[in-house]
C-alpha cells in the first residue's frame, strides 16, 4: 500500500446491478484522516461505502482497503476486512434487550475475544473514549438518541480499526448533538483512525472544515468545497 494510505481505489468502476453509479473512481485515504463525502441523494455515497466495506465487488480498477486487495477478496474474507472498518450509520442498531455492556460483550466474542479479562478491560476502555464509562450498566432505552450513537461509536472502535466509516451518523440528532458526535469522531481520527463520513449536514462541515469529497454525476471530486 502506497505510503500511509488505508484506502486507495485506482480507475475503479461501482456498479449497482447493472447499473453504472460512478466511475473512474481514485481516492486516497491516509491514516488519521478525517473526511466529509457528500452528493445529492442517489449520487453514490451508500454505493461507495459498500465497496471500502466489501459488500459491492469492484468491477474495474484496482483497490486496496486497510492492506486488503478488493481484487482478490473472497467471501470468506470480508469478516477479516470488517474487523479493520468501524461502521457507524444513521440508525443505531444497537441490540434494545440487553445492557451496553451486554452489547459490546456481543461484539466482542463474535469477533474471537474470549479471555473475559480482556474483554472486561475493553469495553471499559471504549466506553472511555466516547464519554460513556458510567453508563455501562443501562439499557439502551435509558440513554439520549446522542448518547447511542456514542455507543455505536464505541463498538466501532472494540477491534481497534484502521477507517471508520460513517453513513450519515448525525441524521437522527439535533445539531448541538450532532456536532458533538462529529467532534468526537474529529478527535478519534487524531489519534490515528481514519474517518470517512457521508453527510448531508452542511452545517457540520461549515464547523469542522476538513476535506472533502464529492460525488455528483457519477464522479467523485476530490477537495471539492460547498457554497
Ligand atoms: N441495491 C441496489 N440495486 C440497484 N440499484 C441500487 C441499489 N442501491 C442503490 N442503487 C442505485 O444506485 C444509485 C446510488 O445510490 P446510493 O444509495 O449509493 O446513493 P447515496 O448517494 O448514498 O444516496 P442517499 O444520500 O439517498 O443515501 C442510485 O441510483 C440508486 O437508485
Amino acid at each position: 500500500m502506497a505510503g500511509n494510505a488505508v484506502i486507495n481505489l485506482k480507475n475503479v468502476d461501482v456498479f449497482q446491478q447493472k447499473h453504472l453509479v460512478l466511475s473512474d473512481v481514485n481516492l486516497n485515504i491516509d491514516k488519521g484522516e478525517f473526511v466529509f463525502l457528500i452528493g445529492q441523494t442517489g449520487s453514490g455515497k451508500s454505493s461507495l461505502l459498500k465497496i471500502i466495506y466489501g459488500e459491492l465487488h469492484i468491477g474495474n480498477g484496482e483497490g486496496e482497503i486497510a492492506g486488503f486487495d478488493l481484487k482478490k477478496l473472497a467471501e470468506r474474507d470480508v469478516p477479516y476486512l470488517r474487523r479493520k472498518l468501524g461502521i457507524v450509520f444513521q440508525d443505531f442498531q444497537l441490540l434494545t434487550d440487553r445492557t451496553i455492556e451486554k452489547n459490546l460483550d456481543f461484539v466482542l466474542k463474535a469477533t474471537g475475544w474470549k479471555d473475559k479479562k480482556l474483554i472486561e478491560e475493553r469495553i471499559k476502555d471504549v466506553l472511555e473514549k466516547v464519554g460513556l464509562r458510567s453508563k455501562i450498566r443501562k439499557m439502551p432505552h435509558e440513554l439520549s438518541g446522542g448518547e447511542q450513537q456514542r455507543v455505536v461509536i464505541a463498538r466501532s472502535l472494540l477491534n481497534n480499526p484502521d477507517i471508520i466509516l460513517a453513513d450519515e451518523p448525525t441524521g437522527n440528532l439535533d445539531p448541538e448533538t450532532s456536532e458533538e458526535i462529529v467532534l468526537l469522531l474529529k478527535q478519534i481520527s487524531q489519534s490515528g483512525t481514519a474517518v470517512l463520513m457521508a453527510t448531508h449536514d452542511y452545517h457540520i462541515i461549515r464547523t469542522l472544515p476538513s476535506r472533502i469529497i464529492k460525488c455528483e454525476a457519477g464522479i467523485v471530486h476530490d477537495d471539492a468545497t460547498i457554497n
